[in-house]
């Protein structure tokens, strides 16, 4: 591990001290875990800690707060840069770990992450081997144009065009609309050389009179700037589009494109092409044009731990530093804040739903390469719809959880929590877009529960029927089948027989999970069924209607998928030669993350008397004693991430814990304290105070 050892030789705070003397498992043996059991990546990880502490500007992540958008923006540009060297010692996975590791947002994150998903999802062979390479080194800078002024979410009513010219073999982008206006395009504003824009695709078809015939968005390779001079090519209009609420280190641009013509050989033909008479030739799967997405919305549940673990870190550490009341008279010293129970309940779901979110986001993002080889190797799109549903609803729970998990850890450092030098309200900031970037949250779930109703209807219908064959049902639905199954006394009686206490085992609990989410999409089934046998049609009005109920279906599911991916985790490591003190607190943490989604989510445990009152009330206030359980280890827990101090950016945060003297010591020395008198003092403020009334 990185951290005991680098800060040895600095002064120990005895707070942390004692914290870390309590510790009941192996902090080094949990943090192995989190590293995927890899050497390797800890290894890299330890290396890019050293380089960036060691590095004059990136070990003091604190200045940027006090920087203009430029000044920000030039040290954004200095930081990708030594992602060069990153990628030189370590390779790709270099990059990964480099991202993870950094307290700031740099451009870089665009090219290597967001163009790089789409354009290997849809870049042909032949695509991906004369051009890849060449933003691997970044002698080019991809971007991805989707989303237009007008719309964002409604992909199939973008404005830009793609018209094929057969005359000469080449297409013709178009702009022909302010709304079809490229805007938010990461990178672009000022960085990217090329960028993949999403335009609707028209060919005059003779079957179609001559008329141009729309197949629908489709990707295109565009170069936007000169490699020599870096200016913007010919019909070409691009800019950044301004301050954001965070993300001002990257520069999100706007683009409008006056018929610049392009080759044809410039669409992305992975699923798809036209041929030189303008024949279009379609993919197997109509939203193999979407692949590019779901690859992001991958890094992104993967990325979840990685800012939420930040956040705890900070809370916990600082929470066990500050006191504040004497708990008696008597007492020397003041209490320690994290003994306060609603102290605790700021931070400690979200510590548990750290662990939760990282164990999620590894079977995700294993689930995601297989899927993509498949699809990759033949357009085998089998798992395609389970993957783009579970993506959906996974980004958008774990994303929103992750920025309220976030909020709550800054709220929980009272006012030092509102400082920048906290190194939290930077971190809420950069990442609250998370639910609107990639898929808005309030409408990608709505693609998850509209999967999770055709599993139930293929699943409640007799399969000889019109049911849709093609639909498999996949391992993350399983449990639908199993419910409808499995006969309702059968369930109950599972969970009446428990004992009080035996309902917290993790195997009652994800059980309460799966009927949970079993009934909510029964419920949601039924009141369209009822809708319509009503005699209304309108499915859209309907649907719109039943949104809310919709969009919690969904992360109902998806918090099934992230408990079974925890308890399915920790019966791996029981099952190997994982020590069990490190097993009973991940056990802990899992049932903590149950039972606070339980607690917060009563009524839909309830539903159908599936489990009764009494034992709702026990579960209520079990939670307050896993607080206690896992309380010990708190500092440990956080410990066990090994983020380093230039990672966390806090003063609050930091290893050994210099709390005041660090908080001070940022305030004292920053810029606008050097000069006593302020600007604009003398020539506003000095008069009022001179005046005589
Ligand atoms: C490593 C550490 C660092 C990590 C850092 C983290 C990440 C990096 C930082 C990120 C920075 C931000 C970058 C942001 C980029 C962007 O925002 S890019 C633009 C994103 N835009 C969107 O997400 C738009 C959302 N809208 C849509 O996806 C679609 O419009 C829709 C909502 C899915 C609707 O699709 P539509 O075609 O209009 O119709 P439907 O009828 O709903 O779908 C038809 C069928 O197709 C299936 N389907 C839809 N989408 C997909 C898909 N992606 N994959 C597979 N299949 C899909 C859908 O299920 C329907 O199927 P059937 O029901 O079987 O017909
Ligand atoms: C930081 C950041 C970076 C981005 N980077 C890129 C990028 O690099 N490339 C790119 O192409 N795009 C990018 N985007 C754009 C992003 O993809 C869109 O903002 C997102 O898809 C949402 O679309 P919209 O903004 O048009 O919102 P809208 O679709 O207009 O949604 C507005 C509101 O209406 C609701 N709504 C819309 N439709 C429905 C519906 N059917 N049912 C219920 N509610 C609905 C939404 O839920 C939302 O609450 C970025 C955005 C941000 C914030």
């Amino acid at each position: 591990m990185y951290c005991p050892k680098t800060y040895e030789n600095e002064k120990k705070n005895e707070d942390l001290e004692f914290e870390r003397s309590q510790s009941t498992f192996s902090i080094s043996e949990l943090n192995l875990i989190l590293n995927k059991n890899d050497k390797n990546i800890m290894n890299i990880k330890n290396e890019i800690k050293k380089m960036i502490e060691n590095d004059e500007i990136i070990s003091k992540p604190q200045e940027i707060h006090l920087l203009s958008r430029e000044e920000q923006y030039k040290r954004a540009l200095y930081v990708s840069s030594k992602i060069v060297d990153i990628k030189k010692r370590f390779g790709e996975i270099g990059g990964d770990l480099y991202y993870q590791t950094l307290f700031e947002e740099i451009p870089f994150v665009i090219n290597d992450i967001v163009f790089a998903c789409a354009f290997k999802s849809l870049a042909s062979e032949e695509q991906m081997n004369k051009l890849y390479p060449k933003f691997q080194n970044y002698q080019y800078l991809g971007s991805y144009a989707q989303t237009e002024i007008g719309h964002g979410s409604n992909v199939q009513g973008i404005e830009t065009t793609c018209t094929y010219i057969k005359e000469t073999g080449e297409f013709e982008l178009n702009s022909p609309t302010l709304t079809s206006t490229k805007y938010w395009i990461g990178g672009l504003g000022k960085l990217a050389t090329h960028t993949i824009v999403f335009a609707q695709l028209l060919i005059a078809s003779s079957s179609n009179n001559g008329n141009l015939k729309n197949y629908g968005p489709h990707p295109f390779l565009l170069q936007v700037r000169g490699l020599d001079d870096h200016l913007p090519l010919k019909g070409i209009t691009v800019g950044d589009i301004g301050p954001k609420l965070g993300f001002n280190s990257l520069d999100n641009g706007y683009l409008r494109l006056d018929h610049v013509r392009i080759p044809r050989e410039n669409m992305l033909s992975r699923f798809f092409r036209v041929n030189e008479n303008g024949e279009y030739e379609k993919p197997k799967h109509p939203k193999l044009i979407y692949a590019g997405m779901v690859g992001v919305r991958s890094n992104m549940i993967e990325n979840s731990f990685v800012c939420l673990s930040r956040a705890v870190t900070i809370a916990i550490r600082y929470s066990t530093i500050r006191k504040q009341f004497k708990a008696n008279q008597s007492d020397k010293q003041e209490k320690k804040i994290i003994e306060y129970s609603n102290q605790m309940n700021r931070i400690l779901p979200y510590l548990a739903q750290t662990f939760a979110f990282f164990f999620a986001g590894k079977r995700f993002s294993v689930e995601f390469d297989q899927m993509m080889i498949a699809v990759k190797k033949d357009q085998d799109t089998t798992l395609l719809s389970e993957l783009h549903a579970n993506s959906s609803g996974l980004k958008s729970l774990m994303t929103q959880s992750t920025s309220d998990g976030i909020e709550s850890c800054r709220l929980s450092c009272g006012g030092h929590g509102y400082s920048q030098f906290s190194g939290i309200p930077y971190l809420w900031a950069n990442y609250v877009h998370m639910s609107s970037a990639e898929g808005e949250s309030n409408l990608l779930p709505q693609q998850t529960t509209k999967y999770l109703l055709s599993i139930l209807r293929k699943v409640t219908t007799d399969l000889s029927s019109s049911s849709d064959d093609k639909l498999v049902i996949g391992q993350s639905v399983q449990y639908i089948k199993d419910e409808f199954e499995s006969s309702f006394e059968n369930i109950n009686q599972f969970i009446k027989e428990k004992s009080l206490n035996s309902i917290l085992h993790p195997d009652s609990l994800l059980q309460l999970f799966k009927h949970r989410s079993f009934v909510l999409i029964k419920s949601i089934g039924s009141s369209i069924q009822e809708q319509m046998s009503n005699g209304n049609k309108d499915i859209p009005q309907i649907w719109s209607d039943l949104n809310v109920e919709i969009n919690h279906c969904s992360k109902a599911h998806c918090q099934l998928y992230v408990v079974q991916s925890f308890y399915d985790q920790i019966l791996l490591l029981s099952s190997n030669d994982t020590s069990n003190s490190t097993i009973i607190v991940l056990i802990q943490l899992l049932q903590t993350y149950c039972v606070w989604i339980i607690n917060t989510n009563f009524v839909d445990f309830l539903q159908d008397q599936y489990v009764e009152l009494a034992q709702i009330d026990f579960l209520k206030n079990s939670l307050i004693n896993f607080y206690k359980l896992l309380r010990p280890n708190l500092v440990p827990l956080v410990d066990s991430f090994d983020l380093c101090n230039a990672t966390l950016g806090s003063a609050l945060g930091s290893y050994n814990g210099d709390v005041y003297s660090t908080l001070y010591k940022w305030s004292s020395t920053q810029p606008f304290n050097k000069n006593s008198i302020p600007l604009g003092f003398n020539e506003n403020i000095k008069p009022l105070i001179n005046s005589k009334l």
